[in-house]
């Protein structure tokens, strides 16, 4: 059942700004909140979330991350002269004080501990808090980057104390590298921080060689610090998707977080001053709707940066559009990663290898993944009869269909073949033992395909015996849901309605548990297949190397 989605917003964070001339501060301005508020009221879109209040944070939640001394010094803050604020603004980097900046950091703070409150009490399922001061430079004892207190980092400790939390991944995908919320966690192996960023080989801010693919996290939680430097401007959607479904979305379902937390900074969009990326506001869309089958859809957005106030409003609606569970528009022609990130990938993958067995290989299988991407010049060539076919296109014809495809003695009508484009998938499992090999198959290998393909539908097909167990059909049906708008037609021929409908009906698919690694001599496979593959299906690549 969808309990909602929460939108937590208050202008009073709006009242406060840069009072004095700094260039690296003179962007964040007020307007982002109204800007980004505005539009989800234009859009119809704020009516339909669930308003929370915002809370002012006490003490105690912000000294789960920061020291009393930073917390005593900032409380000066509000009583300070413009020349004292200048002062006490000198000893931090690239961020200012105001008067009444204190006040607005404890609301951001506690709109976040709203936010996280209602999703784990199972008052809305997920949502976003539009917040700012934004929160992840911000450091134990110091300021930094517009940031006061560490929003999310704070609110990561505050699950864990309050509710128990065993696992929480937080997804950073602002443009800069969230340094503040590194250092928090880089020991702790329950809290799991991937964050992708703009680096140039150290040469862009914050300029840290921690910010770089080799640094991991440290003792326990080694491997649980995920960095993507981005070494090149002009990143696109194709990008930023080939992260996802070859380092983000495996290690994210092995892990199997309770709680996902995004620092949703959209500075990574195309037309962003710090940024200079290229990607598209609608690939938000996507980047939301492929992590909200984690974690049984518990999801809490909170705003960091996003400078080019278009960009941001437009990326802030497509983000709520998929947290109330609308269709992702269609990720229209996609290519392959470039070169820069497919290094960034290669690096990431091999850094990471030994902690995560969905990187040691594509993902185990005991499913064999029979893809036949029959396109329309295959179909007429090979399989269109006589061109006088001209029944209409039903269920049972399509059923029909399907069977002969399971055959290959397909037979496609005419008019079947102009309303889709098909995207055959066969999918045979021999059982489902170790959902790991299914899930890493569909992420490393159906995904890419299906996204570059860009089906106007999508026709998913149960067989009779595939033994797909229900909650790994439904993370499928979820996450298929990605493509084609949503248009995903459910052929099944075993009694599997209900978890079927729920997902199609927009709910979360349940966790499916820590994904333990699964025999690696299942792997080759969907390594043959993908290798095949990948000379056609760019998307599918994961390093520049002919044989990876
Ligand atoms: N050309 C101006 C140089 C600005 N250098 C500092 C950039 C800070 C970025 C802050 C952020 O966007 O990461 C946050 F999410 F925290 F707001
Ligand atoms: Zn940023």
């Amino acid at each position: 059942v969808n309990m909602g989605t929460a939108l937590i917003y208050d202008e009073e964070m709006t009242r406060y700004k840069l009072l004095w001339v700094d260039p690296a501060c003179k962007i964040e301005v007020p307007e982002r909140l109204v800007v980004s508020y505005g539009a989800l009221v234009e859009n119809g879109l704020a009516d339909r979330c669930v308003s929370i209040p915002v809370r002012e944070a006490t003490d105690a939640d912000i000294l789960l991350v920061h020291s009393e001394e930073y917390l005593e010094a900032v409380k000066k803050t509000p009583y300070m002269t413009l020349e004292e604020l200048k002062e006490f603004t000198l000893q931090y980097g690239d961020v200012y004080f105001h008067p009444n900046i204190y006040h607005c950091a404890k609301l951001a703070l506690g709109a976040t501990l709203q936010l996280v409150d209602n999703v784990m009490t199972g008052k809305v399922r997920n949502g976003l808090a539009l917040v700012r001061p934004p929160g992840h430079h911000s450091m134990r004892s110091a300021a930094s980057g517009f940031c006061i207190f560490n929003n999310v980092a704070i609110a990561a400790q505050y699950v864990k104390q309050k509710y128990g939390v065993k696992r929480v991944l937080i997804v950073d995908w602002d443009i800069h590298h969230g340094q503040g919320v590194q250092y928090s966690f880089e020991d702790d192996p329950s809290v799991l921080y991937f964050s992708w960023h703009r680096y140039e080989h150290q040469k862009f801010w914050p300029n840290l060689r921690e910010s770089d693919f080799d640094v991991v996290g440290k003792e326990k939680g080694a491997g649980s610090t995920i960095n993507v430097p981005w070494n090149k401007v002009k990143m696109q959607n194709s990008d930023y998707l080939s992260i996802f479904f070859h380092v983000l979305l495996p290690v994210a379902y092995e892990f199997s977080p309770d709680l996902v937390l995004v620092c949703a900074g959209f500075d990574s969009a195309i037309g962003d001053p710090e940024g200079e990326m290229c990607a598209t506001p609608d690939i938000f869309a996507h980047l939301t709707h492929l992590l909200m089958n984690l974690a049984g859809g518990k999801l809490c957005a909170v705003l960091e940066g996003g400078y080019n106030l278009k960009s941001l409003a437009q990326s802030v609606c497509q983000t709520v559009h998929s947290l109330l569970g609308d269709p992702a528009p269609r990720p229209a022609n996609l290519e392959g990663p470039c070169n820069s990130a497919l290094e960034s990938l290669q690096c990431v993958r091999s850094a990471h290898r030994k902690y995560w067995s969905c990187l040691k290989h594509a993902g185990s299988l005991k499913y064999t993944l029979i893809v036949n991407v029959l396109s329309f010049s295959t179909i007429r060539e090979n399989f269109i009869k006589d061109a006088d076919d001209k029944d209409a296109v039903t269920l049972s014809s399509l059923i029909a269909l399907v069977d002969k495809m399971e055959k290959n003695e397909v037979v496609l009508t005419r008019d079947l073949l102009y309303s889709n484009l098909f995207f055959y998938i066969s999918v045979l499992s021999q059982g489902c033992s170790d959902a790991s090999g299914f899930i890493q198959a569909v992420l490393g290998l159906l995904l890419p395909l299906g996204y570059e393909y860009d089906p106007s539908l999508v026709l998913l097909v149960q067989t009779p015996g595939s033994g797909i167990c229900d909650s790994v059909w439904q993370q499928l049906t979820g996450l298929l849901q990605g493509l084609a708008q949503g248009h995903i037609l459910v052929l099944m021929q075993r009694t599997c309605i209900d978890p079927t409908c729920s997902s199609l009906l927009g709910d979360a698919a349940p966790s499916l548990g820590q994904l333990h690694a699964a025999p690696p001599e299942d792997v080759e496979a969907v390594e043959n297949l993908r290798q095949r593959l990948k000379a056609d299906w760019k998307l599918l690549q994961t390093t520049d190397e002919p044989d990876d």
